[in-house]
């Protein structure tokens, strides 16, 4: 695991810290199985102790730490095999809502790969249920609301696609709080327009498109994934910094980009955090989110994330609020929510200046 957390310095930057832990926010990229908190994955682990994945916190760090994207990728799908049952999906799913409430996450939107559980015969129905069915109860217990991005592993093919359109717009098996549809995993040798006719029938069934892009990639994937798949923000867009049309389209068309700092240094995506090309967005305009994608995978969460950012972006509490504010108004939440979430950041604002 990469070590990116921001050092502690002085007393302002511990003041910020607090700020931010106290923030109210909402998190638009981020992976149920890349969620496993090191207390989950041991509890999945004594459940099917036959697997490879370690279960004390010291080994997962070592585990944790990757040579490139195809080794995370290799990891990550160690960790999505030790989740069997619907009651394994239930319990990583409501515990991802528990963490997320730990840090004031009022609303999430959880990207889960249906697919990948449904070929290792977790039965469909029972899939759906068990991540519904946490929801509700995680709304209940802790106020956090979760909906769901269901995203075709784009490396898995075509077979791959095709059902994770057919679950994501089903009527009798689409779940009620989905409201998008992505596409993840390795860009390198997957080109996106392949995956348009499914895009095309999910945007048709009301869905948000939110592919990956731009992530390992060059500029000309997050241009396919505007121009062939329709897409209302973008999963990373790292590369997008390389060419400044594209800045300014997203500038112009206000395309937010679900920027997830510590995940690009942790999968060598970009070297280091000072070369990280967020700085190249916020000038140019583009509408800039903060978002943890697999937290303890890489050794991060969404506070450690917005601290990145407060420090790369050179932000006080306005400034990060301003950020927080960005997320809401990016996500798929009716106007009313988006207005009760945005009112809450102002008012802990305006307590915390006022202190
Ligand atoms: O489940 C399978 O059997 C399977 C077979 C072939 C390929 C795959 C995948 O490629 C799964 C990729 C998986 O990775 C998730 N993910 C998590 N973080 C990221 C990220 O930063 N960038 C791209 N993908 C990411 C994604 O949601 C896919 O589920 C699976
Ligand atoms: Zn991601």
């Amino acid at each position: 695991m990469t070590d990116t957390s921001v050092p502690a310095a002085g007393t302002a930057d511990r003041d910020l810290r607090a700020f931010i832990a106290g923030l109210p926010k909402a998190e638009l990229h981020v992976h149920h199985v890349g969620s496993a908190s090191p207390r989950i994955v041991s509890e999945l682990a004594a459940r099917h102790p036959d697997s490879k994945v370690p279960t004390d916190a010291e080994a997962l760090v070592d585990y944790f730490t990757f040579t490139d994207f195809a080794h995370f990728i290799e990891v990550y799908l160690s960790v999505v095999d030790l989740i069997r049952t619907p009651e394994d999906v239930r319990l990583l799913t409501f515990e991802v809502a528990r963490d997320l409430a730990r840090q004031q996450v009022r609303y999430a939107e959880l990207t889960i790969t249906p697919f990948s559980s449904t070929r290792r015969g977790i039965e469909e129905r029972a899939f759906m249920d068990a991540i519904e069915d946490a929801r509700k109860a995680a709304e209940a217990e802790f106020g956090t609301v979760l909906r769901w991005c269901f995203d075709i592993p784009g490396e898995a093919g075509l077979e791959a696609a095709e059902e994770t359109t057919r679950l994501a717009t089903e009527d009798r098996i689409r779940p009620e709080g989905l409201v998008s549809f992505g596409l993840g995993g390795p860009e390198i040798g997957v080109p996106r327009p392949q995956f348009k006719p499914y895009f095309d029938r999910a945007i048709a069934a009301g869905l948000r498109s939110v592919p990956h892009a731009g992530e390992t990639t060059g500029p000309e994937t997050v241009w396919d994934a505007l121009n062939e798949l329709r897409a209302e923000r973008i999963g990373h867009g790292t590369s997008s910094a390389q060419d400044p049309k594209l800045l300014a389209h997203l500038a112009e068309h206000r395309i937010p980009l679900e920027v997830c700092p510590t995940s690009n240094i942790a999968t060598r995506a970009v070297r280091t955090l000072e070369e990280h090309p967020i700085r190249e967005f916020a000038r140019a305009g583009v509408v800039v989110t903060i978002n943890s994608d697999d937290p303890p995978m890489f050794g991060t969460d969404l506070n450690n994330e917005y601290a990145v950012a407060a420090r790369l972006l050179e932000l006080d509490e306005r400034g990060l609020a301003g950020l927080a504010k960005n997320a809401v108004e990016a996500s798929f939440l009716d106007a009313a929510g988006k207005a009760r979430i945005a009112q809450e950041i102002d008012a802990y604002t305006t307590t915390w200046l006022a202190r």
